[in-house]
């Protein structure tokens, strides 16, 4: 096992950052480098105002704090970084493909790729080289081919080391990892690496929590396991669109069958429909892996966890037009929420985003209140998608940063986020404020149900009759 004195991190993202930080405070005898190629993202790690930090979790901007400026640093000169460094992690995105073979479906690596290209230019010293962003299996070989032919006679190691915090909750879960997975080769070179890199999560997790696996089940299980995940919530908002047309409540059959220890309470509440960067994003590349083994009932079945998501949505948006008698033409909807889930100010595949198209497409009036989310993400986010001009989209949505004023003369709220304060409103004053029927459609099972109808609302909460 090396002694490791430098760490660098290629990628200062949701990922990145967070990680980063965390072993920066956990390993104050390591000096961490996160680096980047935009300078606006690096800027905003650097800002004196922690609020200012381009990723919003709890208790990160105290960790930064802390150890920024000491064994922490955020910079864009990515050679000297990668030249210094013993370790080095690809925290780059992987996206979706959107152009070429497997486009909508398969991981997009040139960014991984421009990594190890560079890697491979620059380092003049043996490197263990880390996959910590999310990758297809067999992705290391790629990697490994790239930085065994430059001939310049440096020793790369190749672990796979996948993330699996989620947003909202990342330093918590990077402090409290279930557990951390490290792939790399069965070899004795292969094995002392994986133990250097145990040796830094060691600083803070008990060593049965750090697991050792080959590359390749380290880079599947990643997959596999947000498939599990999503599964889950496609699984249980199946079952809400049958508890609306019986008299089951989905949060009972959740409480039912979660009380059961072999299928466990977690991921079980019902929901408008899964987002984020990733659910969507490692199913499809599943699939698409599956598909390219000639896997098709394999491939069909992961599928299904996506069209389940996709049906979710689209039953949320229709159902706001059906019970607004069949039309939201010049009506004005509030979206109590954009952000995928509470606590992140990131958007990324948010259900908000399709269900706002859906009700746009309708000619609604949107006014959006999120207490993360700025309105150049909303509109950019809407933009993306190319379904109107970009005049249109600021004609037709509005974000307000003070949701008392969206709901005056609102004729319907839809909540989208499950944000804190939503439950701590005075809904009284809101139902006052709004036109009559006062219609709020509650996608997050925020609100009771008994307690809504009493002040007078026309209340639907997804998995209720
Ligand atoms: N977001 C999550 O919660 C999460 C959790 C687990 C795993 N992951 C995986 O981690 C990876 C990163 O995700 P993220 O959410 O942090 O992405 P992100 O888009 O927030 O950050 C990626 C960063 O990499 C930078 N970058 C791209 N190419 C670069 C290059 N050649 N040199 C330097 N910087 C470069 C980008 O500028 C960007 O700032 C993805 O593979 C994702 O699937 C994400
Ligand atoms: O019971 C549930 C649980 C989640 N969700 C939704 O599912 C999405 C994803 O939530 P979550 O998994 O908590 O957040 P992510 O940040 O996307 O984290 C997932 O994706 C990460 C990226 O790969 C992994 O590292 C994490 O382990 C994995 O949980 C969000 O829209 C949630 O609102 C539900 O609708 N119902």
């Amino acid at each position: 096992m090396k002694k490791v004195n430098k760490i660098c991190c290629i990628g200062a993202g949701y990922v990145g950052g967070p990680t980063m930080s965390v072993i920066a405070s956990q390993c104050p005898e390591i000096t961490v480098t996160v680096v980047d190629i935009n300078q606006a993202r690096i800027d905003q790690w650097n800002d004196s105002d922690l609020d200012n930090l381009p990723v919003y979790e709890p208790g990160l901007k105290e960790i930064v704090a802390k150890t920024r400026g000491k064994n922490l640093f955020f910079s864009t000169e990515v050679d000297k970084a990668i030249d210094e460094a013993e370790i080095i992690f690809i925290s780059v995105n992987t996206p979706t493909k959107t152009y070429g073979k497997g486009k909508g479906q398969a991981a997009d690596l040139k960014f991984v790729e421009l990594c190890a290209r560079n890697i491979a230019k620059i380092a003049k010293t043996d490197k263990i080289v880390v996959e910590k962003s999310t990758l297809p299996v067999r992705t290391a070989s790629a990697i490994k081919s790239i930085l065994e032919n430059t001939g310049n006679g440096v020793k790369f190691e190749i672990l796979s080391n996948p993330e699996f915090l989620a947003e909202g909750t990342a330093v918590e879960d990077l402090l409290q990892a279930d557990r951390v997975l490290i792939g790399g080769d069965e070899t004795p070179s292969g094995q002392e690496a994986k133990d250097t890199l145990s040796s830094i999560y060691a600083h803070w997790l008990p060593k049965e929590r750090i697991l050792q696996t080959n590359v390749w089940s380290s880079e599947l299980s990643k997959l596999v396991a947000n498939a599990f995940l999503a599964q889950r919530v496609s699984s249980i908002n199946a079952i809400s669109a049958l508890c609306e047309r019986t008299d089951a409540n989905v949060a009972e059959v959740s409480r039912a069958i979660g009380t059961d220890s072999r299928i466990g309470p977690k991921f079980l509440n019902a929901s408008v429909g899964f987002g984020g960067s990733c659910f969507q994003k490692d199913i499809l590349n599943l699939v698409y892996i599956s598909r390219s083994f000639g896997l098709n009932e394999v491939a069909d079945y992961w599928e299904q966890v996506i069209i389940m998501n996709d049906y979710q949505k689209r039953r949320f948006a229709e159902n706001i037009i059906s019970t607004l008698y069949n039309t939201v033409s010049g009506k004005k909807i509030v979206f109590l929420g954009w952000a995928f889930k509470k606590d992140t100010n990131d958007t990324r595949e948010s259900a908000a985003i399709n269900i706002a198209d859906a009700l746009l497409e309708e000619k609604a009036e949107i006014v959006v209140y999120d207490p993360k989310v700025s309105a150049d993400r909303i509109y950019a986010d809407l933009d993306y998608l190319e379904t109107r001009s970009p005049e249109e989209n600021r004609k037709l949505l509005t974000v307000v940063s003070n949701p008392m004023d969206a709901v005056q003369d609102a004729h319907a709220i839809a909540i989208l986020t499950e944000w804190d304060e939503f439950k701590n409103y005075d809904w009284d004053i809101i139902f006052e404020k709004m036109l009559k029927p006062a219609f709020v459609f509650d996608g997050r099972r925020l609100l009771s149900k008994e307690d809504m109808e009493a002040k007078g609302f026309q209340y639907y909460k997804i998995g209720q009759s």
